[in-house]
Protein backbone atom coordinates (compact mmCIF):
# COMPACT_ATOMS: atom_id res chain seq x y z
CA UNK A 1 0.00 0.00 0.00
CA UNK A 2 1.92 3.14 -0.92
CA UNK A 3 1.90 6.13 1.01
CA UNK A 4 3.59 8.87 -1.11
CA UNK A 5 2.64 11.22 -3.84
CA UNK A 6 4.69 14.41 -4.98
CA UNK A 7 7.96 15.62 -7.25
CA UNK A 8 8.31 18.80 -6.21
CA UNK A 9 6.77 18.19 -2.47
CA UNK A 10 6.74 14.88 -1.05
CA UNK A 11 3.49 13.69 0.49
CA UNK A 12 3.92 10.73 2.76
CA UNK A 13 0.38 10.05 4.45
CA UNK A 14 -0.39 7.34 7.06
CA UNK A 15 -3.11 6.42 10.05
CA UNK A 16 -6.61 4.62 10.14
CA UNK A 17 -9.52 6.25 11.63
CA UNK A 18 -9.67 3.91 14.30
CA UNK A 19 -6.03 3.68 14.96
CA UNK A 20 -4.30 6.18 17.53
CA UNK A 21 -3.44 8.53 15.20
CA UNK A 22 -3.21 9.95 11.52
CA UNK A 23 -0.80 12.40 9.49
CA UNK A 24 1.27 13.52 6.96
CA UNK A 25 4.92 14.49 6.34
CA UNK A 26 5.52 17.18 3.91
CA UNK A 27 9.15 16.70 2.51
CA UNK A 28 10.68 19.93 0.00
CA UNK A 29 8.90 22.72 1.84
CA UNK A 30 10.61 26.21 1.01
CA UNK A 31 12.21 27.20 4.03
CA UNK A 32 11.55 30.61 6.06
CA UNK A 33 7.60 30.49 5.69
CA UNK A 34 5.02 31.84 8.14
CA UNK A 35 2.57 29.53 8.95
CA UNK A 36 -0.42 30.94 10.16
CA UNK A 37 -2.10 28.57 12.71
CA UNK A 38 -5.11 30.08 12.91
CA UNK A 39 -5.65 29.52 9.01
CA UNK A 40 -4.94 26.17 9.49
CA UNK A 41 -7.29 25.80 12.46
CA UNK A 42 -10.13 27.39 10.30
CA UNK A 43 -9.45 24.48 7.42
CA UNK A 44 -9.41 21.63 9.64
CA UNK A 45 -13.09 22.88 11.46
CA UNK A 46 -14.70 23.31 7.48
CA UNK A 47 -13.86 19.59 7.14
CA UNK A 48 -14.18 18.23 10.98
CA UNK A 49 -16.72 15.76 11.50
CA UNK A 50 -19.82 15.74 13.93
CA UNK A 51 -20.97 19.15 14.03
CA UNK A 52 -24.11 19.39 12.14
CA UNK A 53 -27.20 16.96 11.31
CA UNK A 54 -25.97 16.68 7.77
CA UNK A 55 -22.39 14.74 8.88
CA UNK A 56 -21.67 11.77 10.62
CA UNK A 57 -22.35 12.18 14.25
CA UNK A 58 -18.47 11.21 15.20
CA UNK A 59 -17.20 14.00 17.27
CA UNK A 60 -13.48 14.42 16.74
CA UNK A 61 -11.95 17.90 17.89
CA UNK A 62 -9.30 17.21 14.92
CA UNK A 63 -6.39 19.01 15.91
CA UNK A 64 -2.87 19.30 14.52
CA UNK A 65 0.05 18.44 16.83
CA UNK A 66 3.36 19.95 14.64
CA UNK A 67 6.09 17.08 15.55
CA UNK A 68 8.72 18.82 13.47
CA UNK A 69 9.55 21.12 10.91
CA UNK A 70 8.37 24.47 12.12
CA UNK A 71 10.49 26.64 15.00
CA UNK A 72 8.67 29.99 15.92
CA UNK A 73 5.98 29.37 13.59
CA UNK A 74 8.32 29.25 10.78
CA UNK A 75 9.00 26.25 8.32
CA UNK A 76 12.73 25.64 8.66
CA UNK A 77 12.89 23.12 5.51
CA UNK A 78 12.40 19.89 7.30
CA UNK A 79 9.97 17.82 6.94
CA UNK A 80 7.09 18.85 8.41
CA UNK A 81 5.07 16.25 10.28
CA UNK A 82 1.26 16.61 11.21
CA UNK A 83 -0.19 14.59 13.89
CA UNK A 84 -3.73 13.87 14.31
CA UNK A 85 -4.85 12.17 17.30
CA UNK A 86 -8.35 9.76 17.00
CA UNK A 87 -10.34 10.56 20.22
CA UNK A 88 -13.71 8.79 19.17
CA UNK A 89 -13.28 5.38 18.24
CA UNK A 90 -16.63 2.98 18.22
CA UNK A 91 -15.09 0.18 17.18
CA UNK A 92 -18.04 -1.90 17.72
CA UNK A 93 -19.99 -0.94 15.02
CA UNK A 94 -17.82 -2.99 12.49
CA UNK A 95 -17.21 -6.41 14.52
CA UNK A 96 -19.98 -7.60 12.07
CA UNK A 97 -18.32 -5.92 9.08
CA UNK A 98 -15.23 -7.95 9.06
CA UNK A 99 -17.02 -10.87 7.23
CA UNK A 100 -19.85 -8.95 5.85
CA UNK A 101 -18.73 -6.36 2.88
CA UNK A 102 -20.28 -3.39 2.80
CA UNK A 103 -21.90 -2.57 -0.42
CA UNK A 104 -19.84 0.18 -1.94
CA UNK A 105 -17.30 0.59 0.49
CA UNK A 106 -14.31 -0.78 0.12
CA UNK A 107 -14.78 -3.86 2.13
CA UNK A 108 -14.62 -6.49 -0.48
CA UNK A 109 -11.87 -5.55 -2.72
CA UNK A 110 -9.71 -4.76 0.45
CA UNK A 111 -10.28 -7.88 1.86
CA UNK A 112 -9.29 -9.80 -1.14
CA UNK A 113 -6.22 -7.70 -2.04
CA UNK A 114 -5.23 -8.01 1.82
CA UNK A 115 -6.38 -11.31 2.57
CA UNK A 116 -8.46 -10.16 5.56
CA UNK A 117 -5.84 -8.64 7.14
CA UNK A 118 -7.27 -5.23 6.24
CA UNK A 119 -8.78 -2.93 9.21
CA UNK A 120 -12.02 -2.27 8.43
CA UNK A 121 -13.11 -0.40 11.57
CA UNK A 122 -14.20 2.96 10.81
CA UNK A 123 -12.69 2.03 6.70
CA UNK A 124 -9.26 1.92 8.29
CA UNK A 125 -6.81 3.90 5.94
CA UNK A 126 -9.75 3.88 3.20
CA UNK A 127 -11.61 6.24 5.44
CA UNK A 128 -12.53 9.58 4.27
CA UNK A 129 -11.04 11.12 7.70
CA UNK A 130 -7.79 10.43 6.16
CA UNK A 131 -9.03 13.88 4.47
CA UNK A 132 -8.19 15.20 7.43
CA UNK A 133 -4.56 15.02 6.93
CA UNK A 134 -4.75 16.24 3.79
CA UNK A 135 -6.76 19.42 4.26
CA UNK A 136 -3.74 20.14 6.98
CA UNK A 137 -1.26 19.80 4.08
CA UNK A 138 -3.56 21.89 1.67
CA UNK A 139 -3.86 24.44 4.63
CA UNK A 140 -0.13 24.52 4.49
CA UNK A 141 -0.04 24.79 0.38
CA UNK A 142 -2.75 27.59 0.29
CA UNK A 143 -0.75 29.72 2.59
CA UNK A 144 2.35 29.37 0.70
CA UNK A 145 0.37 29.85 -2.96
CA UNK A 146 -1.63 33.25 -1.43
CA UNK A 147 1.40 34.82 -1.00
CA UNK A 148 2.24 34.08 -4.87
CA UNK A 149 -1.32 35.51 -5.49
CA UNK A 150 -3.09 31.64 -6.27
CA UNK A 151 -6.31 31.56 -4.46
CA UNK A 152 -8.47 28.56 -4.43
CA UNK A 153 -12.71 28.44 -4.22
CA UNK A 154 -14.93 26.18 -4.13
CA UNK A 155 -18.63 25.39 -3.40
CA UNK A 156 -21.33 22.54 -3.29
CA UNK A 157 -22.27 22.68 -7.11
CA UNK A 158 -25.06 20.36 -6.35
CA UNK A 159 -26.75 17.56 -4.10
CA UNK A 160 -28.72 15.16 -5.61
CA UNK A 161 -30.99 16.79 -7.66
CA UNK A 162 -30.66 20.27 -6.33
CA UNK A 163 -28.38 22.83 -7.94
CA UNK A 164 -26.70 25.61 -6.68
CA UNK A 165 -25.06 28.58 -9.78
CA UNK A 166 -22.24 28.02 -11.10
CA UNK A 167 -18.83 29.87 -10.56
CA UNK A 168 -19.67 32.55 -13.48
CA UNK A 169 -16.38 33.74 -15.83
CA UNK A 170 -17.31 37.30 -14.34
CA UNK A 171 -17.53 36.38 -10.41
CA UNK A 172 -15.67 39.11 -8.68
CA UNK A 173 -13.02 38.66 -5.82
CA UNK A 174 -15.54 40.10 -2.77
CA UNK A 175 -18.07 38.01 -4.38
CA UNK A 176 -15.75 34.63 -3.79
CA UNK A 177 -14.51 36.00 -0.38
CA UNK A 178 -17.97 36.17 0.50
CA UNK A 179 -18.27 32.03 -0.28
CA UNK A 180 -14.88 31.72 1.59
CA UNK A 181 -16.63 32.87 4.42
CA UNK A 182 -19.45 31.42 4.80
CA UNK A 183 -20.27 28.35 7.10
CA UNK A 184 -21.46 26.09 4.36
CA UNK A 185 -19.81 26.74 0.42
CA UNK A 186 -22.58 27.07 -1.60
CA UNK A 187 -23.68 30.18 -3.68
CA UNK A 188 -27.01 30.47 -3.35
CA UNK A 189 -28.89 30.72 0.46
CA UNK A 190 -31.80 29.73 -0.94
CA UNK A 191 -30.17 26.59 -2.92
CA UNK A 192 -28.77 25.86 0.57
CA UNK A 193 -31.95 25.35 2.53
CA UNK A 194 -33.34 23.10 -0.21
CA UNK A 195 -30.23 21.17 -0.16
CA UNK A 196 -30.10 20.78 3.88
CA UNK A 197 -33.59 19.60 3.76
CA UNK A 198 -32.92 16.93 1.17
CA UNK A 199 -30.18 15.24 3.29
CA UNK A 200 -31.98 15.85 7.09
CA UNK A 201 -34.33 13.45 4.69
CA UNK A 202 -32.13 11.37 3.42
CA UNK A 203 -30.64 11.10 6.94
CA UNK A 204 -34.18 10.08 8.46
CA UNK A 205 -34.63 7.53 5.66
CA UNK A 206 -31.82 5.61 6.97
CA UNK A 207 -30.04 6.88 3.06
CA UNK A 208 -27.63 9.33 2.20
CA UNK A 209 -27.38 11.20 -0.96
CA UNK A 210 -24.43 12.74 -3.39
CA UNK A 211 -23.03 15.37 -4.93
CA UNK A 212 -21.06 17.65 -7.14
CA UNK A 213 -18.11 20.01 -6.05
CA UNK A 214 -16.96 23.23 -8.09
CA UNK A 215 -13.79 24.30 -7.72
CA UNK A 216 -11.75 27.31 -9.08
CA UNK A 217 -7.95 28.15 -8.94
CA UNK A 218 -7.45 32.14 -9.46
CA UNK A 219 -3.92 33.24 -10.08
CA UNK A 220 -1.90 30.53 -11.98
CA UNK A 221 0.13 31.84 -14.43
CA UNK A 222 0.40 31.06 -18.20
CA UNK A 223 2.95 28.33 -19.09
CA UNK A 224 2.44 25.57 -16.00
CA UNK A 225 1.91 21.40 -16.92
CA UNK A 226 3.41 19.39 -19.54
CA UNK A 227 1.88 17.70 -22.20
CA UNK A 228 0.81 13.93 -23.17
CA UNK A 229 0.94 11.50 -19.82
CA UNK A 230 1.87 14.52 -17.77
CA UNK A 231 -0.77 16.83 -18.62
CA UNK A 232 -1.52 18.96 -15.67
CA UNK A 233 -5.38 17.72 -15.57
CA UNK A 234 -3.58 14.44 -15.31
CA UNK A 235 -1.71 15.23 -12.35
CA UNK A 236 -4.71 16.71 -10.77
CA UNK A 237 -7.09 13.76 -11.21
CA UNK A 238 -4.39 11.73 -9.38
CA UNK A 239 -4.75 13.29 -5.88
CA UNK A 240 -8.69 13.99 -6.82
CA UNK A 241 -9.62 10.25 -7.75
CA UNK A 242 -7.72 9.57 -3.92
CA UNK A 243 -10.41 11.28 -2.47
CA UNK A 244 -12.69 8.37 -0.79
CA UNK A 245 -15.92 9.01 -2.87
CA UNK A 246 -14.91 10.83 -5.73
CA UNK A 247 -16.31 8.94 -8.69
CA UNK A 248 -15.79 11.59 -11.40
CA UNK A 249 -13.65 14.63 -12.63
CA UNK A 250 -13.94 17.06 -15.33
CA UNK A 251 -12.06 20.31 -16.02
CA UNK A 252 -14.28 23.27 -17.73
CA UNK A 253 -17.72 23.08 -18.40
CA UNK A 254 -19.25 19.90 -16.97
CA UNK A 255 -20.21 17.85 -19.54
CA UNK A 256 -21.86 20.65 -21.63
CA UNK A 257 -18.63 21.16 -23.90
CA UNK A 258 -19.78 18.36 -25.35
CA UNK A 259 -22.98 18.97 -26.89
CA UNK A 260 -21.65 22.52 -28.12
CA UNK A 261 -20.55 23.31 -31.45
CA UNK A 262 -16.11 24.18 -32.01
CA UNK A 263 -17.23 27.60 -32.61
CA UNK A 264 -18.70 27.73 -29.29
CA UNK A 265 -16.50 25.44 -27.23
CA UNK A 266 -13.33 27.54 -28.19
CA UNK A 267 -12.38 30.08 -25.63
CA UNK A 268 -11.69 33.80 -27.99
CA UNK A 269 -8.58 35.56 -26.80
CA UNK A 270 -8.29 38.71 -26.80
CA UNK A 271 -5.73 41.49 -24.82
CA UNK A 272 -6.35 43.36 -21.69
CA UNK A 273 -3.78 45.73 -21.85
CA UNK A 274 -0.84 43.11 -21.69
CA UNK A 275 -2.55 40.49 -20.11
CA UNK A 276 -4.14 37.86 -22.41
CA UNK A 277 -7.42 36.57 -21.22
CA UNK A 278 -10.25 34.37 -23.19
CA UNK A 279 -13.66 35.06 -23.03
CA UNK A 280 -15.25 32.42 -22.30
CA UNK A 281 -13.45 29.76 -19.86
CA UNK A 282 -15.18 26.56 -21.28
CA UNK A 283 -11.86 25.12 -21.30
CA UNK A 284 -11.19 25.65 -17.82
CA UNK A 285 -7.64 26.90 -17.73
CA UNK A 286 -6.29 24.28 -19.35
CA UNK A 287 -5.15 23.64 -22.78
CA UNK A 288 -2.46 20.72 -23.91
CA UNK A 289 -2.26 20.22 -20.32
CA UNK A 290 -0.81 23.87 -19.74
CA UNK A 291 -2.38 26.57 -17.72
CA UNK A 292 -3.76 29.46 -20.39
CA UNK A 293 -3.59 31.89 -17.63
CA UNK A 294 -7.18 32.11 -16.93
CA UNK A 295 -8.74 30.46 -14.17
CA UNK A 296 -8.56 26.43 -13.41
CA UNK A 297 -11.96 25.37 -13.45
CA UNK A 298 -12.95 22.02 -12.41
CA UNK A 299 -16.18 19.55 -10.55
CA UNK A 300 -15.79 16.50 -9.12
CA UNK A 301 -18.50 14.00 -8.36
CA UNK A 302 -19.46 12.36 -5.27
CA UNK A 303 -21.22 9.71 -4.64
CA UNK A 304 -23.74 8.96 -2.03
CA UNK A 305 -22.19 7.71 1.19
CA UNK A 306 -22.45 3.35 0.69
CA UNK A 307 -22.82 2.49 4.75
CA UNK A 308 -26.34 3.19 5.04
CA UNK A 309 -29.03 1.73 7.83
CA UNK A 310 -31.45 0.42 5.18
CA UNK A 311 -30.88 -3.19 4.84
CA UNK A 312 -28.89 -4.25 1.68
CA UNK A 313 -27.94 -7.56 0.20
CA UNK A 314 -24.40 -8.16 0.18
CA UNK A 315 -22.57 -11.57 0.83
CA UNK A 316 -20.78 -13.15 4.31
CA UNK A 317 -17.34 -14.30 2.91
CA UNK A 318 -16.83 -16.68 6.29
CA UNK A 319 -19.88 -18.64 5.37
CA UNK A 320 -19.77 -17.82 1.39
CA UNK A 321 -23.49 -17.30 1.92
CA UNK A 322 -25.30 -14.36 0.48
CA UNK A 323 -27.28 -12.44 3.45
CA UNK A 324 -28.44 -8.76 4.60
CA UNK A 325 -26.87 -6.39 6.22
CA UNK A 326 -28.02 -3.01 8.47
CA UNK A 327 -25.19 -1.04 8.68
CA UNK A 328 -25.34 0.60 12.25
CA UNK A 329 -23.10 3.67 13.29
CA UNK A 330 -22.16 6.86 12.80
CA UNK A 331 -22.00 7.98 8.86
CA UNK A 332 -22.33 11.06 6.98
CA UNK A 333 -25.68 11.03 5.08
CA UNK A 334 -23.63 13.17 2.41
CA UNK A 335 -20.49 13.73 2.28
CA UNK A 336 -20.66 16.23 -0.36
CA UNK A 337 -21.46 19.08 1.75
CA UNK A 338 -18.43 18.24 3.87
CA UNK A 339 -15.85 17.72 0.63
CA UNK A 340 -15.30 21.25 -0.20
CA UNK A 341 -12.40 21.80 2.00
CA UNK A 342 -10.77 18.61 0.83
CA UNK A 343 -11.29 19.61 -3.04
CA UNK A 344 -9.35 22.74 -2.01
CA UNK A 345 -6.39 21.21 -0.33
CA UNK A 346 -5.93 18.76 -2.91
CA UNK A 347 -6.16 21.32 -5.71
CA UNK A 348 -3.39 23.61 -3.63
CA UNK A 349 -1.26 20.49 -2.94
CA UNK A 350 -1.19 19.41 -6.62
CA UNK A 351 -0.42 23.37 -7.78
CA UNK A 352 2.49 23.17 -5.29
CA UNK A 353 3.63 20.51 -7.05
CA UNK A 354 4.11 22.28 -10.29
CA UNK A 355 4.77 25.80 -9.66
CA UNK A 356 8.15 26.91 -8.33
CA UNK A 357 8.07 28.03 -4.62
C1 LIG B 1 -14.99 13.54 4.23
C2 LIG B 1 -15.45 12.14 3.91
C3 LIG B 1 -16.30 11.48 4.78
C4 LIG B 1 -16.73 10.19 4.50
N1 LIG B 1 -17.61 9.60 5.36
C5 LIG B 1 -18.05 8.35 5.12
C6 LIG B 1 -18.93 7.71 6.02
O1 LIG B 1 -19.33 8.25 7.05
N2 LIG B 1 -19.33 6.45 5.74
C7 LIG B 1 -18.92 5.80 4.59
O2 LIG B 1 -19.32 4.68 4.37
N3 LIG B 1 -18.10 6.40 3.71
C8 LIG B 1 -17.65 7.65 3.95
N4 LIG B 1 -16.78 8.23 3.06
C9 LIG B 1 -16.45 7.56 1.80
C10 LIG B 1 -15.67 6.27 1.95
O3 LIG B 1 -14.48 6.50 2.68
C11 LIG B 1 -15.39 5.71 0.55
O4 LIG B 1 -16.59 5.57 -0.15
C12 LIG B 1 -14.73 4.35 0.63
O5 LIG B 1 -13.42 4.50 1.11
C13 LIG B 1 -14.64 3.63 -0.72
O6 LIG B 1 -13.95 4.38 -1.66
P1 LIG B 1 -14.61 4.87 -3.03
O7 LIG B 1 -15.99 5.29 -2.71
O8 LIG B 1 -13.73 6.00 -3.47
O9 LIG B 1 -14.57 3.72 -3.99
C14 LIG B 1 -16.31 9.53 3.32
C15 LIG B 1 -15.44 10.19 2.45
C16 LIG B 1 -15.02 11.49 2.73
C17 LIG B 1 -14.12 12.19 1.75
C1 LIG C 1 -14.64 10.30 11.24
C2 LIG C 1 -14.80 10.72 10.02
O1 LIG C 1 -15.59 10.11 9.12
C3 LIG C 1 -15.75 8.71 9.17
C4 LIG C 1 -15.56 8.23 7.75
C5 LIG C 1 -16.00 6.85 7.56
C6 LIG C 1 -15.63 6.18 6.30
O2 LIG C 1 -15.98 5.01 6.13
O3 LIG C 1 -15.01 6.82 5.42
C7 LIG C 1 -16.76 6.17 8.52
C8 LIG C 1 -17.19 6.80 9.79
O4 LIG C 1 -16.32 6.40 10.83
P1 LIG C 1 -16.86 5.92 12.29
O5 LIG C 1 -17.68 4.70 12.03
O6 LIG C 1 -15.62 5.64 13.06
O7 LIG C 1 -17.66 7.02 12.88
C9 LIG C 1 -17.14 8.33 9.70
O8 LIG C 1 -17.40 8.90 10.93
C10 LIG C 1 -14.12 11.93 9.51
O9 LIG C 1 -14.34 12.25 8.33
O10 LIG C 1 -13.35 12.53 10.26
Amino acid sequence: MSANWGRNIELSIFGESHGKALGINIGNLPSGIKIDMDAVKREMARRAPGQTLMATSRREPDEVEIMSGLVDGITTGAPLLGMIYNTSQHSKDYSELKIKMRPGHSDYPAYIKYHGFNDVRGGGHFSGRLTAPIVFAGAICKQILADKGIHIYSHVLSIKDIKDDHFSVDITDEQLEELANKEFSVLSDEKFEKMRELILEARKNRNSVGGKIECMIKGVPAGIGSPFFDSLESRMSTLFFSIPAVKSVSFGDLDDITQYYGSEANDAYYYDGEIVKTKTNHNGGIIGGITNGMPILFTLGIKPTSSIALEQDTINVATHENTKLAIVGRHDPCIAMRAPSVVEAMAAIAIMDEVNV
